[in-house]
């Protein structure tokens, strides 16, 4: 049930003109609706932090804050709520500016009061749909984590298995292949689901900060430190921290971690008192840990006391055959993120997409759908609709023609099925193709075909015998 079934509908006006405010104010009154009148943005602003209408509708010029600006902040924040803009200086750019914005509709002034009304029940139509699709989305319970794949299988088997389990765990994988997912999972499935999960990436903290973004400082412990600050490990007690790319760990971070580790408690940067947590943790790195410990680069006590269990995250493309739904779920989300119609692919799309060589992982897939979301043309994808980046790419992975391309995927798909002999069925069906396109070429003369061919006619008499084939035209060869 959606919740206006059992209320009256919300609608905001913004205006400060007080005749418009009080004419649409009595229309939609009369139809039911529970109209709020403000007489600025900033004091609809300022209702905004506390409630959200169902619809709005906001006129663009007025004393302080603009209703573009106002529209601006409420796509931020309720990127699903209809706004209706108006103006009496009605020309395209404000216009232009409006759908630009997100406007839901644009209303020159002056309206007709029925229009306006219209509009404003159009628009609640679409916020009832958008409502009922979260609700179906929500139901049909889209997987946690899309994978079909054997591999994938063996991660998921590992979540199971790990979901009563405090250990440590290491995750292993290339960049966007999915481990902060997967450490996610694994928290979700653990007896620690209730309390935070925490995730930090070494790579991206600087160096001389790393120390105080994990374990907190005392106020005045160094230049800057004005207050006192809790670390990600005290922030993390009771529940998961989640420590990305470890290999980038400084030496002096990971002697610290390492006494953490074993005791259970730690200072603060500038502190006195021992802190004691109970905090799980889950590493990840893109790097061979092994290598870094056989280099002198990480500490090995600390990677056998990361090491417990190992999760290994395979690349994108060693699952090509989850791409199709990660797709369609990249997809899905995109268009709800940007509130339009999903796209669909066609599928020599998805084919094509299948046979790319992914070095960005899901990550690089994800961004992909967005790009499609925003940029295809129409709602169903062809690959000329692909980022340039993407055509020119599977040229250089593969010097595969359009026709060697299918053909490719073709055999993928067949071995896949586990068809066997297969040039048994491909060569024939090559032959015939090409014969009837050279004969359609010569208007049904079989010497000219041959010889477009590269055949001589006896070959391709005897070929059409053997492949049984039942072409047109006169053997116009055989009589001369
Ligand atoms: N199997 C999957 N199903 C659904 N979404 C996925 C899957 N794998 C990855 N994603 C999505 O792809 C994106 C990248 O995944 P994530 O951030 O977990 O990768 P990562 O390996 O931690 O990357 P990095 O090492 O670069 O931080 C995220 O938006 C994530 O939700």
């Amino acid at each position: 049930m959606t919740r206006s079934q059992n209320r009256a509908e919300n609608v905001w006006i913004v205006d400060d003109d007080r005749s418009i405010r009080w004419v649409l104010e009595k229309a939609l009154q009369q139809e039911g609706m529970e109209p709020v009148a403000f007489d600025s943005a900033d004091a609809a602003l300022a209702r905004l932090q506390r409630q959200h209408p169902d619809v709005l509708i906001s006129d663009i010029r007025m004393p302080g804050t603009s209703g573009l600006d106002l529209l601006a902040t409420v796509r931020e924040r309720y990127p699903q709520l209809p706004v209706i803009i108006m103006t009496a200086h009605s020309d395209l750019d404000s216009a232009v500016a409006s759908y630009q914005g997100g406007a839901f509709e644009y209303l020159p002034k002056p309206f007709d009061v029925d229009e306006a009304v219209a509009l404003v029940r159009r628009a609640l139509a679409h916020t009832h749909e958008q409502e009922a699709q979260n609700e179906e989305t929500l139901q049909t319970r889209t997987p946690e984590i899309i994978g079909e794949a054997p591999a994938m299988q063996e991660v998921f088997r590992a979540i199971g298995r790990l979901s009563h389990s405090n250990i440590t765990v290491l995750i292993n994988g290339e960049s966007g292949t999915g481990k902060e997912l997967v450490a996610h999972a694994l928290h979700r499935h653990s007896p620690r689901a209730r309390n935070p999960f925490i995730a930090l990436n070494m790579a991206a903290i600087p160096k001389d900060l790393m120390e105080s973004e994990l374990f907190g400082h005392e106020k005045g412990a160094f230049t800057g430190a004005a207050v006192q600050r809790r670390g990600r490990f005290e922030q993390a007690d009771g529940g998961t921290l989640f420590l990305d790319e470890i290999g980038d760990m400084p030496a002096e971070t990971q002697t610290r971690l390492l006494r953490v580790l074993a005791d259970g408690e730690f200072y603060r940067v500038g502190g006195h008192t021992p802190i004691k947590v109970d905090v799980r943790i889950i590493a990840a790195t893109h790097q061979n840990l092994e290598g870094l410990v056989q280099a002198g680069k990480f500490r090995e006590d600390l990677f056998h006391r990361l090491n417990v269990i190992r999760i290994h995250i395979p690349k994108l493309s060693e699952r090509r055959e989850d791409i199709p739904a990660l797709a369609q779920h990249f997809l899905a989300r995109a268009a709800q993120e940007l509130a339009v119609e999903p796209k669909v692919l066609k599928a020599q799309t998805q084919d094509y997409l299948r046979n790319l060589p992914w070095p960005g992982n899901v990550r690089q897939l994800e961004n992909t759908c967005r790009w499609i979301t925003v940029m295809a043309s129409s709602r169903e994808v062809l690959i000329e609709d692909l980022p340039p980046e993407m055509l020119s790419q599977h040229q250089d992975s593969a010097p595969d023609g359009h026709w060697e391309h299918g053909l490719r995927t073709w055999a993928d798909q067949e071995l896949a099925r586990g068809v066997t002999n297969l040039l048994d069925i491909a060569v024939p069906a090559f032959e015939r193709i090409m014969i009837e396109t050279a004969l359609k070429h010569t208007a049904g003369r079989r010497r000219d075909a041959a010889q477009l061919l590269g055949w001589g006619r006896n070959t391709l008499t005897r070929k059409i015998k053997e492949l049984d084939m039942n072409v047109d035209g006169s053997d116009d060869d055989e009589s001369e």
